[in-house]
């Protein structure tokens, strides 16, 4: 039925609704559509031929709706904006609305189209509840919790019959309706099918904005990801294994609601698998049920505060005092910081240079804490730690199966997850050339291509690097892409070595009351500690000073308590061979195992897989 009057539609609606048999009858009487029909005329009262354009919210009033919504918007919104860019060229407005059915987000499609989506007010402020606009997408998806589409003279009242919609309900954490995402065209040439296919694009976008929410909200938190039929359960745990939270999917599959969770539950009371905690890493675990039977393969994730460091929810939009803390009395780092602070709002990226030990991963936290990206991730990767392959997948992410080994979800890479924050690049200098060329494609379009992506994601980064080479050297003699190295060093910040600085004394101070905090030193352990050249830098000075206050005694911390290597002019080799013998004996120890060994020498495993390559160590792994 191509187009109706509003009398012939009126007349429809009534015979569908009254199931009378007649010509105009051509819905099926107990369709949804016909059902919606039925809610408008009886409970709703709705006049099909009523006209008029949708109740619209002014500025002030959106933003006190859209308030409760903030942090859901902005989880969805990379997701939005992925599906605008791909509906646009179809014709297609996108909207995001909370579940009272009123648009909160908005991206109308090429001019062409857009006229019409403005004409008739189908924008952020929009109100399409079903009880005030009858049957449409938005308001009937939101009435029914399912999603749905409405095609052209399907619609409630007669003036919305040149428009098509789309629309998936959006679920929140705790799996409550939040809202739905509505996509609407008026193209007269897309036929039904075509809508049905857009359908299902918006409702797997949906998911995977309900993904996005979920893992923002449980970011402190493990999630595991448990493969059902209705689509794949996400359930957060602490460190106790005790359930925090679970999605919509998770809770239908387990039998998991509000109390239960609230009550603090035992994970292994639902679902049970192996995973390495102390990895640190995402993994595939085999799932089982509590009684053992199987439950097909899952995905563990652990906190994000341990890959990415992301700040709390809570915390402040910018701090700036860590920045001017670490500066300290350095006249040299004190300027520095003050530059920084000056362009702090801008995206200029930083290029901090210093030998190792020095702080350059302290100062780089600080630097996002001190920007007005605070509230966002900060997200650390070292390229010397990882072989080229494992770089490009954790950096630029990757497609679901991209790759044998690849996650069965793909994975969104560090440098989406830094979006809107701060991608610190450790190590640059060691970063493989190749990569060199797609990190430079990534700042120079601001656009990132997961592997074997059909299209690129926008990002929006501020990128902190370090390195302790010479960057400069290395471009020159064409080791690392001059054009690259312009681009990286915006600012260049060189902190300077422990033994270079005008407040050593303030610091060695400080670092004795952190690391032993019940001692005194001495004054000949001061005299030999304001001395020494300090190779390792702050480091050292904290493992020293660790290490004394353990066998300090009666309180005060002699010479005979710090072991610092003789330094003759360059202390480098000795230090090096020492910790070169610790990490070859921590190795042997423990059978070639980098995660034990790491463990046992308190390092990161990240940091251990660093020395082993720096100092050309053989492992068994
Ligand atoms: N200004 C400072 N005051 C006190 N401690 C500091 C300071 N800067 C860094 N540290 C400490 O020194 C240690 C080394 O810091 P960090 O890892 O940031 O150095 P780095 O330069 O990144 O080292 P690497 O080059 O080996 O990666 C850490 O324990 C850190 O807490």
């Amino acid at each position: 039925m191509a187009s109706l009057s509003a009398s012939n539609h009126v007349a429809r609606v009534l015979s569908v609704a009254n199931q009378v048999t007649d010509r105009l009858a051509d819905v099926d009487a107990s369709s949804r559509i016909a059902n919606s029909w039925r809610r408008c005329l009886i409970s709703h009262k709705l006049d099909p031929a009523r006209q008029g354009p949708p109740q619209t919210l002014t500025e002030a009033e959106i933003r006190h709706v859209a308030e409760p919504m903030e942090e859901t918007i902005r989880l969805a919104t990379p997701e939005l904006e992925d599906l605008a860019r791909v509906l646009r060229d179809a014709g297609y407005c996108v909207n995001l609305a909370d579940a009272n059915a009123t648009m909160l987000f908005s991206r109308l499609p090429g001019e062409a189209d857009a006229k019409m989506f403005l004409d008739w007010k189908i924008y952020t402020g929009s109100n399409f509840a079903e009880t005030f606009e009858g049957t449409n997408g938005l308001g009937t998806a939101l009435t029914e919790q399912k999603p749905i589409l409405v095609h052209r003279d399907e619609h409630f009242r007669a003036q919305w019959h040149m428009f098509s919609c789309a629309v998936a309900p959006l679920f929140d954490q705790a799996g409550r309706l939040a809202g739905a995402v509505n996509i609407t065209s008026c193209r007269e040439d897309l036929e039904r099918a075509a809508h049905q296919l857009a359908l299902a694009v918006t409702m797997e976008a949906t998911r995977r904005m309900e993904g996005a929410i979920f893992r923002g909200h449980f970011r402190n938190a493990w999630i595991a990801t448990v493969p059902g039929d209705g689509g794949s359960g996400l359930i957060a745990y602490d460190d106790d294994r005790r359930i925090v939270g679970a999605c919509r999917s998770a809770r239908a599959l387990l039998g998991l609601t509000d109390g239960l969770i609230a009550s603090g539950i035992d994970l292994s009371r639902y679902i049970r698998f192996d995973h390495h905690a102390a990895r640190g890493a995402d993994e595939i675990v085999e799932l089982r049920r509590a009684d053992g039977t199987p439950l097909g393969q899952g995905h563990v994730a652990p906190p994000m505060r341990a890959k990415s460091h992301a700040p709390r929810r809570d915390a402040p939009a910018s701090r700036p005092e860590a920045l001017h803390r670490l500066a300290g009395r350095d006249p040299g780092l004190v300027r520095s910081v003050k530059r920084l602070m000056s362009i702090g709002d801008h995206n200029l990226p930083v290029l901090l240079h210093g030998e190792t030990g020095v702080g350059k991963d302290v100062f780089a936290r600080a630097i996002h804490a001190a920007s007005n990206r605070a509230r966002n991730n900060y997200v650390a990767l070292n390229c010397a730690a990882m072989p080229e392959s494992l770089i490009d997948a954790e950096l630029f992410g990757y497609e679901a199966g991209a790759f044998t080994g690849a996650r069965r979800e793909g994975s969104k890479g560090l440098i989406v997850q830094a979006d809107g924050g701060t991608l610190f690049l450790d190590e640059i200098g060691d970063m493989p050339i190749a990569l060199q060329t797609r990190l430079l494609r990534v700042l120079e379009n601001r656009e990132v291509w997961p592997l074997g992506a059909l299209k690129p994601v926008p990002v929006d980064i501020r990128l902190v690097s370090a390195t302790h080479r010479d960057l400069g050297r290395m471009a020159e003699e064409g080791a690392f892409r001059a054009d690259l190295y312009f681009r990286l060093r915006g600012m260049e910040v060189r902190l300077p070595a422990l033994r270079e600085r005008a407040d050593r004394d303030d610091i060695i101070r400080q670092i004795a009351r952190e690391e032993a905090p019940n001692c005194r030193l001495s004054d000949e352990a001061w005299a030999l500690l304001s001395a020494y050249p300090y190779p390792g830098n702050m480091r050292q000075l904290r493992h020293v000073l660790r290490l004394a206050g353990c066998t300090a005694e009666n309180g005060v911390i002699t010479d005979a308590d710090l072991d610092l290597p003789p330094f003759g002019g360059r202390a480098e080799p000795d230090l090096a061979t020492a910790e070169r013998a610790t990490i070859v004996e921590a190795l042997r120890k423990h059978g070639g195992r980098v995660t034990e060994a790491a463990r046992a020498l308190k390092l990161s495993r990240a940091t251990l897989y660093r020395k082993i390559k720096a100092m050309k160590i053989e492992t068994a792994q």
